[in-house]
């Protein structure tokens, strides 16, 4: 493999949202940059809901050949089957194919420059005076690239950051199981809306249904239940809550996958190398959503990576302008994130059901001490969780 006989400026590990952007943003400002997938084909296997923010945010035209579905809001259902609307901000965006979404990032970032080997498993990587030795495994043959700059962007079963010595190892009630179907001949309750469920149906977690063009992704997470997520997925399809929607229902694919949902890993930079994505716990622990942050969070490594090189520093002290950037921008809202998640995952079917009934169906114009005065009456066990949030 031609790209594997070289050495350069960034290595980029892991052909996801992460590691495409990443390698874009340094190809595009002057890094002679590689980007390694231990896939035979970027984008698969699929471990994705598939739902993504706005792309134009990214400067992404939302192309048909990936985009299946817009999306202009949520349904959030409660155990009691009472719906709470939710519309714009984050709610806005699409259901892509990622088979194709992943790629084409991939192919973009080959455009702006980067050389891309797929089939090659990082096997390790060893620090030299100032770089890194790559150790990656094509077709069962071993090869050693040089590079000053590693981008570990291998998603949420990274090994690549902990070689360096910075990622602490996530527990299993970090990592949420995940299990899905994309199933054709389901009636949504509307087709440009995502349908959210709760409670006890799925522990510490939902159950999803997305609209994807003429299929629907239904889906569930879970954390340190009893049975396995499948097990769940497959009783919610008889569940009275989407009765006769799901009835002739027949799935056309089966995924299966881990949700970094613990929160972010605090360092993310050594010399010579960045985290980035899954890998770095860039996810929502609310929602698992993952996508948008590796993106944007892939961009900023890159640049900052291209910054380096131009700089001819490669120090940690350089690259804390990566973690200075996405901390400023995420870090405090993955961590509200993460608390509003723990009260979430306390909450039992009756407190889920009082908060539902208590909220209006316009939301904006809610007055918050009155809701929660409300909601409280109707739960009183829930005053301990608004204790929790203040
Ligand atoms: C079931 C499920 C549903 C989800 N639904 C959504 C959703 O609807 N919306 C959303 O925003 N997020 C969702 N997420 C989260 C989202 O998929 C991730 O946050 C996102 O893919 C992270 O991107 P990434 O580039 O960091 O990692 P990944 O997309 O996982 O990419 C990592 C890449 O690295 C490669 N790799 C790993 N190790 C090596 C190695 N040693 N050598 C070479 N290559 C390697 C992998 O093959 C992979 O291609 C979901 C997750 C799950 C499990």
């Amino acid at each position: 493999m031609r790209a594997l006989n070289n050495s350069y400026d960034v290595v980029v590990v892991g052909a996801g949202p992460a590691g495409s952007m990443a390698s874009y943003n340094a190809s595009k400002n002057g890094a002679k940059t590689l980007l390694l997938e231990k896939s035979q084909e970027i984008g698969t296997p699929v471990r994705c809901a598939e739902a993504v923010p706005r792309l134009e945010d990214f400067g992404i035209n939302p192309d048909p050949s990936f985009v299946r579905s817009y999306i202009k809001g949520g349904y959030l259902i409660a155990p009691n089957g009472k719906q709470v609307v939710v519309k714009g901000g984050k709610t806005d965006g699409y259901v892509v194919e990622r088979k194709v979404f992943d790629k084409y990032l991939a192919i973009r970032s080959g455009q702006a420059g980067t050389q891309i080997a797929v089939k090659s498993r990082v096997t390790g990587i060893e620090k030299t005076d100032d770089g890194y030795n790559v150790f990656v495994n094509y077709l069962g043959d071993e090869y050693i690239v040089k590079t000053k700059i590693v981008i570990a962007a291998d998603g949420v079963e990274s090994n690549i950051a902990e070689y360096a010595g910075l990622k602490s190892k996530k527990s299993h009630k970090e990592i949420c199981s995940c299990a899905e179907y994309e199933m054709t001949n389901v009636k949504l309750l509307d087709n440009e809306m995502m349908e959210f469920y709760f409670g006890d149906i799925c522990p510490k977690g939902y159950i999803w249904l997305f609209p994807k063009g003429d299929t629907v992704n239904v889906g569930i997470g879970i954390i340190d239940s009893k049975k396995r997520a499948i097990d769940y997925l497959d009783e919610f399809l008889t569940n009275p809550l989407v009765k006769g929607r799901l009835d002739n229902a027949v799935p056309v694919e089966f995924k299966v996958g881990g949700d970094p949902v613990g929160g972010p890993i605090e360092k993310t930079v050594a010399d010579n190398i960045m985290v980035v994505g899954d890998a770095a716990g860039h996810v929502s622990p609310l929602t698992g959503g993952g996508i948008g942050l590796s993106m944007s969070c892939g961009l900023m490594a890159g640049d900052v990576a291209a910054q380096s090189i131009k700089a001819e520093d490669h120090s940690r002290e350089f690259l804390s302008a990566y973690e200075k950037r996405w901390k400023e921008k995420y870090y405090k809202p993955l961590m509200k994130d993460l608390k509003y998640k723990t009260i979430l995952q306390k909450l039992s079917d009756e407190e889920l059901n009082a908060i539902a009934d208590s909220i209006p169906e316009n939301l904006e114009e809610v007055d918050v001490g009155k809701l929660a005065v409300k909601i409280v009456a109707k739960a009183p066990s829930l005053l301990r969780h608004f204790k929790e949030l203040i």
